[in-house]
């Protein structure tokens, strides 16, 4: 059986102050995730206007399988502005902690169940499949989110969402509290983790040990404050560990670094080289005791083969390297230095990386070579 990853790069992501997607943009990464093998979408909020209605109509027509889902708050207009737009899914969230509740939508918690049922029963009218959006569940009584998944369930939900909102939780506290409320409700249960203390993919995977049947992401990250579990980081966590898990997550992987690029490029922001799994240097080398391990065995050094996301190590040259580096990059390149040759070209290299805060080019490494050696290179290669 398969987890069930439900993407909501362009809700939650797209939430990430200053990003904005456009309507194009928005189907591009839609399409490209739903290629990759993600299977439900979160794609945006009815509410925000008849230009995001479009938006969101328009990407359920584009896409071939992958369920859809918008994000409304509990209540009535939000739910109604759902109609027509092609969705399988509503998320209707609201908050069930005591704080949230009390000071901001300033209700009773009697209010707050009566407007579940209502809410729920709304949309399945609408034709829609319910997900109860839990928000700052991870703050609220246990009773409260089994009350709450209660009254749902009898009302139509099919679905929980636990959303720690405020990323507080660690792992051992989220398997804990996820396993106790999978035991308590025959809903599916969706972890919603944010990565205020780094720990959203750790207590999503945590999570999805505890039971939860499906979990929320982001490409890269993106989302509120610190951000969401990354989907590049939870789908290759799943495959790294997959004999630890009694479900499978079988996204490309192959597929992930073209999806960060265009999703940074559509959100604006960098995408950092060493974000795991689809930074551009995670695979890059430059240690020299790395290295020389790397060539004698690349499982002395590599977490994972790179080739499952269609990489490969590189070897690069700069302030860490150590002779047997150097001699074989110069190698590669056609060069034979002696010992002497090859400690000047390290003091040259530790220099240049910290000048320019860079491995040099291949270019750069010619030029510190001495004249002597470059006249012997066809000798050496014949
Ligand atoms: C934790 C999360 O990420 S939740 C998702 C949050 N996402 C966003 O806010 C992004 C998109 N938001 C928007 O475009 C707008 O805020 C809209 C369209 C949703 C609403 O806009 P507006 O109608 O102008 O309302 P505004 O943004 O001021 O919302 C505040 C109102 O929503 C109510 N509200 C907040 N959450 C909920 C909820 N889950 N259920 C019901 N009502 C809610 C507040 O109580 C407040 O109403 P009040 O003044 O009667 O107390
Ligand atoms: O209630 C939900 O659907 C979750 C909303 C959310 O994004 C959050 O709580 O962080």
């Amino acid at each position: 059986m398969n987890i069930t990853i439900n993407d909501t790069t362009l809700r939650d992501g797209e939430q990430t102050p200053g990003v904005a997607f456009t309507r194009d943009e928005k189907i591009a990464i839609a399409t490209a995730l739903e290629q990759a093998g993600v299977t439900e979408l979160e794609i945006g909020i009815p509410a925000m206007g008849s230009r995001e209605r479009e938006t969101i109509r328009q990407i359920c027509q584009s896409l071939k399988s992958a369920q859809t889902m918008a994000w409304c708050r509990m209540a009535g207009n939000d739910i109604f502005l759902c109609k027509g737009l092609g969705l399988d899914w509503v998320d209707l969230s609201i908050p069930v902690s005591d704080q949230q509740r009390v000071s901001k939508l300033r209700i009773s918690e009697k209010q707050l169940f009566n407007r579940v049922e209502r809410g729920v029963k709304l949309a399945r009218e609408l034709g829609l499949k319910v997900c109860l959006g839990m928000e700052d569940a991870s703050r609220a009584h246990p009773d409260s989110l089994k009350r709450a998944a209660e009254i749902a369930q009898k009302a139509g939900a099919e679905r929980v969402r636990f959303a720690d909102t405020l990323g507080l939780l660690d792992p051992f506290q989220t398997f804990d509290i996820i396993r106790e409320l999978t035991a308590s409700t025959d809903l599916g249960v969706e972890m919603h983790a944010h990565n205020d203390l780094g720990l959203a993919t750790a207590n999503t995977l945590a999570a999805i040990r505890a039971g939860a049947t499906s979990c929320n992401t982001t490409v890269n990250g993106l989302g509120e404050r610190a951000g969401n579990a990354a989907l590049e980081e939870i789908a290759l966590a799943m495959k790294v560990h997959q004999h630890q898990y009694t479900v499978e997550c079988n996204l490309d992987l192959k597929a992930l670094q073209n999806i960060a690029l265009l999703v940074s490029k559509a959100s604006g922001r960098a995408l950092a080289p060493q974000k795991c799994a689809v930074g551009d240097a995670i695979f890059t080398h430059e240690s020299g005791l790395h290295i020389d391990g790397l060539r004698k065995d690349e499982k002395n050094y590599q977490a994972f083969e790179p080739a499952l996301l269609g990489r490969t190590h590189t070897l690069v040259l700069g302030k860490h390297s150590g002779l047997k580096a150097i001699r074989h990059y110069y190698r590669e390149l056609g060069f034979k230095l002696s010992e002497a040759q090859e400690k000047r070209i390290q003091n040259l290299i530790i220099g240049f990386s910290e000048k320019y805060k860079r491995t040099p080019t291949d270019q750069e490494l010619y030029g510190f070579l001495p004249a002597s050696v470059i006249n012997q290179r066809e000798q050496f290669l014949a």
